[in-house]
């Protein structure tokens, strides 16, 4: 019997989403993967030779694309942060929408406090951050963090954030506002180029179903 299949799936809001596509796609989990009390990383589902992995969001990408999962589910604010050549992101699943976007204090832009040349933004996402002030002439110093981005500019570590967007109730409860949205994002499908080719058989009608379902 061949190497199973493993798919990388985000513990967090992801996860919810995900549940019905992989029904839809006939892939029925063990119990044990939805249940967040569960300390299990790795769970059998109806499939012999399909397993599924749960890891941070950012992680998803990295097992792929170093082939230790073969397919994996993650945000497009994880694909623009990181690039990875091995990755190719064949279907958008339409989950997990929102925007990554920059905020700032209410009211800095009436200020002279908001530079012009350089920037010092906090952000879970320096290179993308870095890429975007870039393209406008402006260098940007990334502060990174790894949550509660919104303290920064409050707390003098930074003057704007770069972060994820949805309904804005964060950033409003936290004396923000949104000023500049970066990029559109949602949750595509990810699998390992080389996987694709070699195991193709296995790894091609999976995509189709996936496609089917997000459609
Ligand atoms: N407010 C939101 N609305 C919709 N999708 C979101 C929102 N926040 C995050 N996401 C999507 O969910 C993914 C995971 O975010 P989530 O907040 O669950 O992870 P996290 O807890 O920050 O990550 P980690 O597990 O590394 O701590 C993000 O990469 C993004 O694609
Ligand atoms: O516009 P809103 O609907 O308020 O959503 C935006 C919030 O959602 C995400 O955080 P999340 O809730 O995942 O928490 P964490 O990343 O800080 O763990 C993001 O980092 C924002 O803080």
């Amino acid at each position: 019997m061949s190497a199973p299949l493993i798919i990388a799936v985000p513990k967090g809001r992801i996860l919810d989403e995900a549940l019905p596509l992989l029904a839809q796609v006939g892939i029925e989990p063990e119990a044990a993967f939805a249940d967040p009390d569960s300390r299990a990383l790795r769970f059998s589902t109806n499939h012999p030779t399909i397993s599924l992995i749960r890891v941070r969001a950012f992680d998803v990408a990295t097992f792929v694309a170093h082939g230790a999962a073969q397919i994996g589910v993650v945000g497009s604010d994880v694909l623009l942060e990181f690039d990875y050549s091995e990755l190719y992101a064949p279907v958008d699943l339409g989950i997990g929408r929102c925007r990554i976007s920059i905020a700032e204090p209410v009211g800095l832009a009436a200020t002279e406090q908001r530079e012009r040349s350089h920037v010092r933004i906090a952000t879970k996402y320096p290179h993308l951050t870095a890429r975007h002030f870039e393209a406008q002439g402006i260098q940007a110093e990334c502060v990174k963090l790894n949550g509660a981005m919104e303290l920064a500019p409050t707390l003098g570590l930074a003057s704007r954030i770069v972060d994820l967007v949805s309904s804005g109730r964060t950033l409003k409860e936290n004396g923000l506002v949104e000023v500049e949205v970066i990029a559109e994002v949602s949750a595509r499908l990810i699998v390992n180029r080389a996987a694709f080719k070699l195991r193709a058989a296995e790894v091609a009608p999976l995509v189709e179903a996936f496609r089917k379902a997000a459609a």
